[in-house]
């Protein structure tokens, strides 16, 4: 039996980042994947791949908002040509998946990871032996509680559809459908879009008066969105779909997606036997990325922590960097999930980082806000974006606890606030550094957002 420094299980996005860091320094590596195409859903069917459908749609959000301004007829979309292209580019991933870890002399192993005890880690049954495991497992959809169910069509499913049908219900209020749903408004024959949500407001890790607002946007763009909505059941009949809510109407779509959540991959991985302890949101890490078991780590969305890419990355990264520490001996990493940035990739974006306001008053800490909506800048009235907004709190020590923005590129403004956290920066100080930003820009409009928080001597910062 050939044995190894390092097992990683899974070759998604965290899986390849452990492998490949971990082989640069010279350790033994091999890779287990039990998916005939290897490669993880950020690229295959999450983040890179709907992000094709996300360029098609911002044309056209830009192209409605421009009507009127010079922009005379709006461009026809085809939604099975962005699909096609989508297509072109994740076709690919496997095989550059395999040649990448093949070229870095990472060992591709095929099958299905469990544990057999918590020494041995098996692959369809046959032990595998290793020093360090990384279990990178990643989620898939969470299985959902009423009858019917297996009528839904999940997020993979959606973007390989060759269109759009009219009429569409989105179960779940959160990132999947509000993108999706954004994308259906621009690039489908949208009749009827809807989404589902349980809880008494949708978006629930988002700032909430922020979320109302995306929700304003979202319903000028004719997505209904049904709050406190229990889902007891989905009927299928010649028309189409019947979803069943107790106590509102029955609402019919000719497709059902599935955007109420992704729950991590752990079941077949035999845990109990490993000695690794988990719940039912993923895999229990300390901040070294280390399991219960000592010589097992995990990382990315099959542990209990955040679930994006990036995050994915990092976590993969310090998991290495502790393994390394122990083969090699070094320095050791933890985690810090303070300023994770997250972007809805919705039109106009959603982009935050930090805390909400909801969460600093509910930890009972002192904040001031600045905070607009409907912003009339030079720049929406450019676009004629009608719904960007943005909220920014600072600490008692004028420090940025929390950021959010909707605008067109939201994801890379929120990127500035996230550094200035990282630093543990002066908000005054940070609006005399976009002073000289270049003009006129998103990014020079962030010294709007910051002007309030500059205190006292108002030229003390330069
Ligand atoms: C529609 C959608 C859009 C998204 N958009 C974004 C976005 O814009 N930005 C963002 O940051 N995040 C986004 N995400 C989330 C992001 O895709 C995930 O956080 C990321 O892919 C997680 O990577 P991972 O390596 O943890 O898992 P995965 O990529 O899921 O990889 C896990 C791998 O492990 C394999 N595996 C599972 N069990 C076993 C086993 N027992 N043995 C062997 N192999 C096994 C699987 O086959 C899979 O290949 C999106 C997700 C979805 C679904
Ligand atoms: N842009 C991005 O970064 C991005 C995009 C897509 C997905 N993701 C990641 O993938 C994860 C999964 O996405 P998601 O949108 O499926 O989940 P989500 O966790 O974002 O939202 C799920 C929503 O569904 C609701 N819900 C749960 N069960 C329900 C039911 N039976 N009926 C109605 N509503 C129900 C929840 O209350 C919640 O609001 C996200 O949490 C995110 O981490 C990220």
């Amino acid at each position: 039996m050939k044995s190894y420094d390092v097992v990683v299980v899974g070759s998604g996005t965290g899986g390849q980042t452990a492998a490949h860091n971990l082989s640069q320094y010279g350790v033994s590596v091999a890779v287990v994947e039990n998916s005939s195409t290897p490669g993880g859903v950020c690229a295959l069917a999450g983040c890179q791949a709907k992000k094709w459908y996300y360029e098609a749609a911002e044309t056209m959000a830009r192209a409605r908002d421009l009507s009127g301004k010079g922009v005379t007829a709006p461009p026809e979309m085809d939604w099975k040509t962005v699909r096609d292209q989508k297509r072109a580019f994740t076709g690919a991933v496997p095989d550059s998946t395999r040649k990448g870890l093949d070229a870095a002399g990472i060992d591709f192993i095929p099958g299905t990871a469990a544990f057999r005890d918590p020494e041995t880690l098996t692959v369809d049954g046959q032990p595998l032996k290793s020093k360090f495991i990384v279990l990178a497992t990643g989620a898939r959809p969470a299985p959902l509680p009423f009858e019917g169910a297996q009528y839904l069509v999940s997020s993979s499913q959606f973007l390989e559809l060759d269109g759009l049908p009219p009429r569409i219900a989105f179960v779940g209020g959160g990132f999947i459908s509000f993108e999706f749903a954004h994308f259906a408004a621009r690039l489908g024959p949208a009749q009827q879009i809807h989404i589902l949500e349980a809880g008494p407001r949708p978006l629930g890790p988002f700032d909430g008066e922020m979320a109302a607002h995306l929700m304003d946007a979202s319903r000028a763009e004719g997505i209904d969105i049904h709050i406190d909505t229990e889902i007891t059941g989905i009927e299928k009949n010649n028309q189409g779909y019947v979803v069943k809510t107790p106590g509102k109407e029955d609402l019919y779509a000719d497709m059902v997606v599935h955007g109420a959540g992704r729950a991590p991959a752990i079941t077949n991985l035999e845990l109990e036997k490993g000695s690794v302890d988990f719940s039912r949101h993923g895999i229990v890490v300390d901040e070294k990325m280390r399991t219960a078991n000592a010589r097992v780590f995990a990382a990315g969305d099959c542990a209990d922590t955040v679930q994006l890419a990036r995050v994915a990355d990092y976590e993969a990264c310090v998991a290495a960097k502790n393994i390394l520490a122990e083969l090699r001996g070094g320095q050791e990493a933890v985690m810090d999930y303070r300023a994770v940035p997250s972007v809805l990739f919705t039109l106009p974006q959603y982009a935050m980082v930090g805390a909400t306001e909801e969460a600093l008053q509910s930890e009972g800490i002192r904040y001031s806000r600045a905070m607009a909506t409907n912003l009339s800048w030079p720049t929406y009235r450019r676009t004629g974006m009608k719904h960007a907004a943005y909220k920014v709190l600072v600490d008692h020590n004028n420090r940025i606890a929390g950021a959010h923005i909707i605008s067109d590129n939201a994801a890379g403004l929120i990127n500035i606030f996230k550094q200035a956290m990282i630093h543990h920066q002066d908000a005054g100080q940070l609006y005399w550094e976009h002073v000289m930003t270049p003009y006129p820009t998103r990014e020079s409009d962030i010294t709007y957002m910051l002007k309030p928080f500059v205190k006292h001597d108002p030229l003390a910062g330069l």
